[in-house]
Formats: C-alpha cells, sequence, structure tokens
C-alpha cells in the first residue's frame, strides 16, 4: 500500500502564545522549539516577529532544528505596496526558510475588519504573495475564516485560496479561526476545495476548539485529504485552543484509517516521547498536568474500577485502547472504595508485598480503605499512605518514631521597620527508639516573599532531627501541598494531599484528614517521611 505524507505544522510559539494567561519568555520559546523538534514535527512557528519584542528576539537567536521554521505575518495592509510594508518586512527580515501569512477569506471580514473592496484584498493576497515567494522563500497561506466564509460566499472565499496558490504557495491552509464548524461540514467543505483545483498535497487545516471538535475536525479534514496539520501542544491557542497535536499525533501514529494509510515525520520511539513533551510544556507554564487528557494524562490508563482492574491482571488490552508505553504512560491501578481484590493484589505487587488471593488480610485491607475513604481519605493518588496503611494491616510495617506532640503558632506583626510579616513557630516532639529528641523551626517571612506558613514550618522542625534516621530523609522535600475541603456543615473535613520527592527523582503521594488542616497536613507529613524510610529500608532505632 502507499503512503501519503502527511506533515505537522507546530503553532504552540504563536496562536499558543495567543492563549490567555501564557506569556513566553524568548529561552522558553527556544526551549520549547528543541521540544518539538525532538518530537519531529516538520514546521516550528516560532511567531510574529516585529509584533513584540520576544518574538523578533526569538528569530534572533532561534536554535538549529531539523524542522523547518517559519515567521508569521500578514498580508499587506492596502495603500502600499508589498515591498513598502514594514509590518511584513519584518516578517521576511527574519529570513526564516518558510514564510506563514494570514489574510482574509470571508467577505464579510474584508468589508467589516478591513473596510476594503473585496478585489483590494485579492490584489494584497496576490502581491503578499508574489513577494514572499521572489525571495525563494517556502510560503503558506492561512485563509482566516475560511469555513465560514466559504459558507457566506464560496466562490470569494475560493478565489482568495487561489489568489495565494496561483502566485506559488506551498501551502494553503484552511482555518476555522472562530472555531464553530463541526466536522461533516469540514470534510464537505475540504473535497469541494480540491474538487476546485488545489490538491489536498497542497492542503493544510487549521482548527479552535471552540466546540471541542478541534481534532475532529482536524481529522475529518485529513479523510478528505489534506495534508497538513497545524496544531499546538497541549492545544494552547487563542481562546479555546487550537487542535491538539499530543492527541492528534498518537491518533495518526496508532489509529486507523490514518496509521497504514500516512506516514508522518514522528518515529516510534519519538513518539515514546509524547508524555515528556506535554509534561515540559506544563512545567514551562507552572501548570498542573491535565489529569483526564488522552494519552498523556495521569489518569488516561488508571483502572479504578475493581472488575477493570480484574480483567487488566488477565490482559491489559481488556481495558486498554493501546500500550500506554507506546506514548510514554503508564498504567496505575489505583486503590479506592472502587476496588477490588485484584487492584489490591496488583497494588501491593508494586511495593514488592505479594500476598495469596486467600489470604484472610486482603478483605480486611479492602475494608479499612474502603472505610477511610468514608470519612475523607483519598487512596486513589495517595498511593504512599496506602502502602502503608496496607503495610500497617499486614504487620509490615516498621515502628520507625512516635511522635509525642506538636505546636504550631502563626503570627501577623511588623517588624521593625513598619513591614507586616507573618511568623510561624512550629515544635515537634518524637519518640525514637528510647530516646526523646524536641526540636524546633521558625519562619519570618513577608507577603512579598512567598508562602511558607505554618505548614512548612511544622514540616521542617519534624524532618530537623530524627537521630539516626535523619540521613535518610536529608534529601526529601515537599514539592506540593492541596487542600480541599471534604463534606459541607459540621460533617466537613479538610483533607491535605501532599507530594514529595528526593534526590533519586522519586516521586510519592500522602494524604491526612482532620476537622483541623494543621492536623491533615501534619498526618500527610508523618507518612511522607515514613514511606521514605520503608522504602529506603532505613533501620528501626534501638
Ligand atoms: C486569526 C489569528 O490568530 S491571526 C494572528 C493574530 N495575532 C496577533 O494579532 C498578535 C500580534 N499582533 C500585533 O502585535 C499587532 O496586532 C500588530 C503589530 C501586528 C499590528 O498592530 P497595529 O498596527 O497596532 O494594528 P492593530 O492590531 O490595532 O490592528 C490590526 C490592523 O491590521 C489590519 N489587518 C488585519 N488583518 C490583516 C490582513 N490579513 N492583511 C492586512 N491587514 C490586516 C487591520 O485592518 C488593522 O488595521 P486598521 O487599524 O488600519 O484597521
Ligand atoms: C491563522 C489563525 O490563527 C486562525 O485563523 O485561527
Amino acid at each position: 500500500m502507499t503512503t501519503d505524507r502527511l506533515y505537522l505544522y507546530d503553532t504552540t510559539l504563536r496562536d499558543g502564545a495567543q492563549t490567555q494567561g501564557v506569556q513566553f519568555t524568548t529561552a522558553e520559546k527556544i526551549r520549547i522549539a528543541q521540544v518539538l523538534d525532538a518530537l519531529g514535527v516538520d514546521y516550528i512557528e516560532g511567531g510574529w516577529p516585529g509584533a513584540n519584542p520576544t518574538d523578533s528576539e526569538f528569530f534572533e537567536a532561534a536554535p538549529k532544528t531539523r524542522a523547518t521554521m517559519a515567521a508569521f505575518g500578514m498580508t499587506k495592509r492596502s495603500g502600499r505596496s508589498a515591498q513598502n510594508d514594514d509590518v511584513l518586512a519584518a516578517v521576511l527580515n527574519a529570513g526564516t526558510p518558510a514564510v506563514t501569512l494570514v489574510g482574509k477569506s470571508h467577505e464579510f471580514h474584508v468589508r467589516t475588519a478591513l473596510g476594503i473592496p473585496l478585489d483590494e484584498n485579492l490584489d494584497n493576497i496576490r502581491q503578499s504573495f508574489a513577494h514572499v515567494t521572489a525571495q525563494g522563500r517556502e510560503a503558506m497561506f492561512d485563509a482566516e475564516h475560511f469555513f465560514d466564509g466559504y459558507k457566506s460566499d464560496p466562490s470569494y472565499a475560493l478565489t482568495c485560496l487561489h489568489a495565494a496558490f496561483t502566485e506559488g504557495a506551498r501551502w494553503i491552509v484552511l482555518c476555522d479561526t472562530n472555531g464553530g464548524t463541526l466536522p461533516g461540514e469540514v470534510a464537505r467543505t475540504v473535497e469541494r476545495v480540491i474538487a476546485s483545483g488545489i490538491p489536498g498535497d497542497r492542503l493544510g487545516i487549521h482548527t479552535h476548539d471552540d466546540t471541542g471538535h478541534a481534532v475532529a475536525n482536524s481529522l475529518a479534514a485529513v479523510e478528505a485529504g489534506a495534508r497538513q496539520i497545524q496544531g499546538t501542544l497541549n492545544g494552547l491557542g487563542e481562546r479555546c485552543g487550537n487542535a491538539n497535536l499530543v492527541t492528534l499525533i498518537p491518533t495518526l501514529l496508532l489509529k486507523e484509517p490514518f496509521a497504514s494509510r500516512l506516514q508522518t515525520g514522528v518515529t516510534e520511539e519519538a513518539l515514546k516521547g509524547l508524555l515528556k513533551a506535554s509534561r515540559t510544556l506544563d512545567d514551562i507554564l507552572n501548570r498542573v498536568p491535565a489529569k483526564q487528557a488522552p494519552y498523556v494524562g495521569g489518569a488516561a490508563f488508571a483502572h479504578k474500577a475493581g472488575l477493570h482492574a480484574s480483567a487488566i491482571a488477565k490482559d491489559p488490552t481488556t481495558y486498554e485502547h493501546i500500550n500506554p508505553a507506546a506514548v510514554g504512560n503508564a498504567r496505575i491501578i489505583p486503590m479506592s472504595n472502587q476496588a477490588g481484590q485484584s487492584n489490591l493484589r496488583s497494588r501491593l505487587r508494586e511495593a514488592g508485598i505479594e500476598v495469596e488471593l486467600s489470604d484472610p488480610r486482603l478483605p480486611r485491607i479492602l475494608d479499612a480503605v474502603k472505610e477511610r475513604e468514608s470519612r475523607g481519605y483519598a487512596y486513589d493518588t495517595a498511593q504512599a499512605s496506602f502502602e502503608l496503611l496496607a503495610r500497617r494491616e499486614l504487620s509490615l510495617l516498621p515502628r520507625f518514631f512516635d511522635v509525642e506532640r506538636y505546636r504550631v503558632i502563626s503570627e501577623r506583626r511588623r517588624n521593625a521597620k513598619g513591614q507586616i510579616v507573618t511568623v510561624s513557630e512550629a515544635v515537634v516532639t518524637v519518640e525514637i527508639g528510647r530516646k526523646r529528641i524536641t526540636s524546633f523551626h521558625e519562619n519570618h517571612h513577608s507577603p512579598e516573599e512567598g508562602d511558607t506558613g505554618p505548614v512548612h514550618a511544622l514540616s521542617k522542625a519534624l524532618a530537623a532531627d530524627l537521630g539516626i534516621l535523619q540521613d535518610f530523609i536529608a534529601d526529601m522535600r515537599l514539592a506540593d501541598f492541596a487542600v480541599r475541603i471534604v463534606g459541607s456543615g459540621t460533617e466537613a473535613v479538610t483533607r491535605v494531599v501532599i507530594d514529595s520527592e528526593d534526590g533519586q527523582g522519586r516521586q510519592w503521594t500522602t494524604v491526612g484528614v482532620s476537622g483541623n488542616i494543621i492536623d491533615a497536613s501534619f498526618d500527610a507529613l508523618v507518612d511522607a517521611i515514613t514511606w521514605k524510610l520503608v522504602r529506603d529500608g532505613a533501620p528501626v532505632p534501638a
């Protein structure tokens, strides 16, 4: 079977930068370009040179990439020649091998947004592309509002496309700019464009997710013959975002009718780096990764229900549409009140604990999980706390230390310079073997210095001196702290979930529940330390 080449065009650095709340630095843009290049996209749209200093700087410092770098801009403005348009000149001066120009293809926008006659817009498109192609650049026409334009005046919309095509544009990209078109209409419209004389291997698709169909619309366009897809990492983009390449790439590589008919620049090996690429962008944006993201979400291969986990243990394909390793993800069998003995044994096995199916302690652990979850605990994420609970029931939990008491005081006051500061003090007394150790920690901070409040003081005091156990926790760090009120009214309790990490790159999650936020945090902190001591084989103090 012959395979067609499908080109992937990434616009994270341009349309992605139009996401509300997103502001990349030049260094971040460079890092994202490198991630995209390693993934194997064909084009990287770096931004709009001349529109803002960051985009201009990016093109000056742009990394050498295997992918073709594209600069973005707009067709020349009326009342001047392409040669004399300073906005177009700035785009060309970036010196990229590819140049993408957005232009109007909807008569309403020509009349309303540009306020010029329809013919003048066609002339602007023609002159702009003649100018770009005369410089030997690979030219692309982003036909803005094409689908809406086609609905309103098909003949004019098609004439706009042909104006750029005739002047040598390599790609004519059909944009669903307002994101309101649905897949059936996208497919029919792409077929009509091809019938008008622009072949599919010169057509691209650029969709927005305003109806949640950006990925489906892109796939519909490809099925109808388009051979370039524009999208962004994690679906960043104006308003609701663009087509998510992190969803599209594995679909194109692993699903029919695409996998056997089309070839992209993404290799099987690079696909295994997909989760990492997605997480790198989240890290840069300081965003919590979307748990339910297709393919790469933390829950994408989490089998919570007992029936699912039981079948997965027999054959993972019973509840998995692909092998999670193909995209760099991993299967998780969480513990929760939806779990049965299959989840439980699978989780225990991951912790290195083998328990026979007939062991009477298994139902006891399950009962304990379900009873504690009814009091507000959540073990499907807090796997480390679950492991400790199970070890306790199985009499496999060493007694490393006992907390005799703790005290936390938080006070807001003015310091000697008259600035407002919050002071948190924590004292913790622990018994370690026959020794009793009392530790103290005090935080002084002003609101500008960030949050190092009472829980931080408590964690520092708890971890300040654990005697002979101290070396085992020296590389531990509190990575994240989430608080949630569970229940309502007088029944409400606070659930604290803590993510910890250590110098070995391990991450683990613990949970504490109490009517008192400090107490809930303290329980989660004690579990975090205890898990680390168990996993690192710390000795039980005499
Ligand atoms: C669908 C998209 O997402 S396309 C990408 C959109 N991205 C951006 O707009 C981000 C970068 N843009 C910018 O920094 C600025 O808009 C600039 C530097 C490009 C232009 O700034 P300004 O000169 O101040 O113009 P402003 O942004 O107010 O308005 C855009 C102008 O471009 C004109 N214009 C819009 N599209 C086109 C086009 N395709 N071809 C020619 N002119 C166009 C508008 O009519 C308007 O001109 P007018 O003020 O004479 O009516
Ligand atoms: C070009 C572009 O970003 C759009 O039409 O949505």
